[in-house]
């Protein structure tokens, strides 16, 4: 056992150097998506990245899953150069992706099957994590009979069973309802909180991001810079009422104020200056 072990600490550092991404550089008009983002995310943090719609965020996160290759720069998981598909990963979208032939829990051990991972102790698992999200009785149902809230959220067990030390997270909770998001952010504070994967979480709602992360990088529009990298400094677990924290609003504030600052968000007023 590392020393982080025996925090209970299972992520990994990720280190992202002077990462840009060109599409198509061989054509008349390559498309700049990224410019030199260098972030540097510590073994178990929950880095939340927010930006307007086409800054990158997707782009960021498939490269540093080993999907999409950085046009330069260099981008590390545990200290070793993504060159190819990242393994020991977790990733959740907001489409939840369940197959509709096979149950939940069906759904959920298709890891164990494609990856060949001990079945047995992947059960184990499974149902610990059903259980803590309350949905032992949906185990054995169709995607079809359960409502949006629990798909994502077996979606997300699925995502976690195999134990990851990275967890990527892409707009998860996007289509679901302002209550369900609620329950599903405490939830997944909830499970990552026992293990501690580093999680990788892109969202556009920055409350989300401020209810679950440990950091948030507020991405510029496009070509995507970092512009602010937040540490919020909120004890967890968070309560539901975390809204009413002055705190909390403080940090909304900072990230609305660079919103508007870049023209990504148009207010009629004066917002608070932050330092
Ligand atoms: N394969 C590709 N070829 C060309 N351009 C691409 C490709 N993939 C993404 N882009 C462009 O790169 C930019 C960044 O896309 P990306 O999906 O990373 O943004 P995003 O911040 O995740 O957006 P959203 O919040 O809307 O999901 C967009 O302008 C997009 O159109």
């Amino acid at each position: 056992m590392n020393n982080l072990q025996d925090q209970g600490i299972s992520g990994v550092p990720i280190e992202i150097e002077g990462v840009s991404k060109i599409f198509g550089p061989e054509l008349e008009k390559p498309f700049r998506a990224l410019k030199e983002v260098t972030l540097s995310i510590k073994a178990g943090e929950f880095v939340s990245v927010v930006g307007a719609s086409g800054c990158g965020k997707s782009t960021l996160m498939l490269m540093v899953a080993g999907l999409l290759q950085a046009t330069t720069g260099r981008i590390s998981v545990d200290g070793k150069p993504v060159t190819k598909p990242l393994t020991d990963v977790g990733i959740a979208f907001q489409d939840h992706l369940l197959l509709e032939f096979r149950t939940a829990m069906q759904n959920v051990m298709l890891h164990a099957d494609i990856r060949k991972l001990p079945r047995r102790q992947i059960e184990e698992r499974a149902k610990d994590l059903f259980a803590q999200l309350r949905l032992e009785r949906a185990m054995d149902k169709y995607p079809k009979q359960l409502s949006g809230g629990m798909r994502q959220r077996i979606s997300l067990i699925r995502s976690l069973v195999h134990d990851p030390s990275v967890l990527m997270m892409d707009e998860p909770f996007g289509a679901l309802d302002a209550l369900t998001r609620l329950q599903v952010r405490m939830d997944l504070e909830a499970l990552w909180m026992r293990r501690r994967p580093t999680v990788l979480f892109i969202t556009h709602s920055v409350e989300e991001a401020v209810g679950l992360s440990d950091r948030i990088i507020v991405m510029s529009p496009s070509p995507g810079e970092v512009v602010d990298d937040i540490r919020v400094e909120l004890e967890r677990p968070r309560p539901i009422t975390l809204g009413d924290a002055p705190e909390f609003g403080a940090y909304v504030d900072r990230i609305h104020h660079h919103f508007e600052r870049l023209g990504v968000l148009h207010g009629m007023g004066k917002l608070p200056q932050h330092a």
